[in-house]
């Protein structure tokens, strides 16, 4: 075969620059020379700064603008700059340009979020957190979640990297934040923060998945990020996209989604929809066997809200 990389015409995988998104390329990469035995030198990792990575003092949802965290690498895959770019699939938008093609997903990390608190705070839950405390975040999920099961709290903005997100909680701005465990464990950060059940949080839709994508019709690089794709991931991921595209949703939306298979082999997805200030919410699960059951839910659950969550979303 003519047509696999060499050190000579490496396949280049785009990313961001952010020390979280290295550690996803780095993976990607991992998983791309063990499938096909390659030289990793045919591998080469093409860092880019994003325009959600360049702006740190306000909520995103403010700045506007869609694809804060894809536009650079979609420019760079359109132009040809790079073959493949690697997605947290969280940040990527439910519906994507036709241009590209996800052509796979790693494996998926630990889906649910972590509380962290700052030294002298003593909680292991968001229901153990001192009164008044305050839960710095820039998710809108997780400051509608947490308003619903705490109204005494506040979430003020809290953004930046992971790095920077656990530096601002030690300052002392910040009695606790939420992280994502997948980004913890990328950053070898095993030990930092309290795993909240999805029982307690339901997580992010994608959240803890690794998506790499291609060219649209770019059949040679296409097949050679197929054999790293997970199917039951894809599946999982697959089914809470759905559901946030059935909303119009994002990921600067209060929605929660998240599917698991069962014992018996079915895939069960739970979903959850917030008012902007966690007032109010509605909540529910079904199984998906096929194409339409998460968007189903979706609607079945928007039918059943109140205006004040219903008014969020053009379903
Ligand atoms: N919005 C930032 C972001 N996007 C993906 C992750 C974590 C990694 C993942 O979910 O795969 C994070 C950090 C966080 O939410 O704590």
């Amino acid at each position: 075969m003519t047509d696999r990389p060499t050190p000579d015409h490496p396949l280049r995988l785009g990313t961001r620059a952010s020390p979280l998104a290295m550690a996803q390329a780095t993976q990607a990469v991992a998983a791309l020379v063990t499938a096909h035995g390659l030289d990793p030198a045919a591998l080469e990792i093409v860092p880019v700064t994003a325009t959600g990575d360049r702006i740190q003092d306000r909520a995103l949802a403010e700045v506007g603008g869609k694809a804060l965290w894809t536009r650079e690498l979609d420019a760079m895959l359109d132009a040809g700059v790079i073959d493949a770019a690697v997605h947290s699939l969280k940040d990527v938008e439910t519906i994507r340009d036709a241009r590209f093609a996800l052509a796979a997903m790693l494996p998926r990390a630990d889906a649910r979020d972590r509380l962290v608190v700052r030294e002298g705070v003593a909680a292991r839950t968001i229901a153990e957190l001192p009164p008044g405390a305050r839960l710095g975040t820039s998710s809108p999920r997780r400051a509608a979640q947490v308003r619903a099961l705490r109204p005494d709290l506040e979430t003020p903005l809290l953004r930046g990297n992971v790095a920077t997100r656990l530096a601002k909680l030690a300052a002392g701005d910040y009695e606790a934040t939420l992280l994502a465990a997948a980004g913890l464990e990328r950053l070898g950060m095993h030990d930092v923060g309290i795993v909240q059940p999805v029982e307690a949080l339901l997580p992010a839709a994608s959240q803890g998945a690794i998506g790499l994508e291609c060219r649209a019709g770019d059949a040679r690089v296409a097949a050679l990020l197929a054999p790293v794709d997970d199917a039951p991931t894809r599946r999982a991921v697959a089914a809470e996209r759905a559901f946030l595209a059935a909303l119009g949703g994002d990921c600067s939306s209060p929605v929660a989604a998240h599917a698991r298979f069962l014992a018996d082999g079915t895939l069960r997805l739970d979903g959850a929809i917030y008012s902007e200030d966690g007032g109010d919410h509605v909540a529910g699960d079904a199984p998906i066997a096929r194409d339409g059951d998460a968007a189903a839910l979706a609607q079945r659950l928007l039918a059943a809200a109140p205006g004040t969550v219903r008014r969020l979303f053009a379903a």
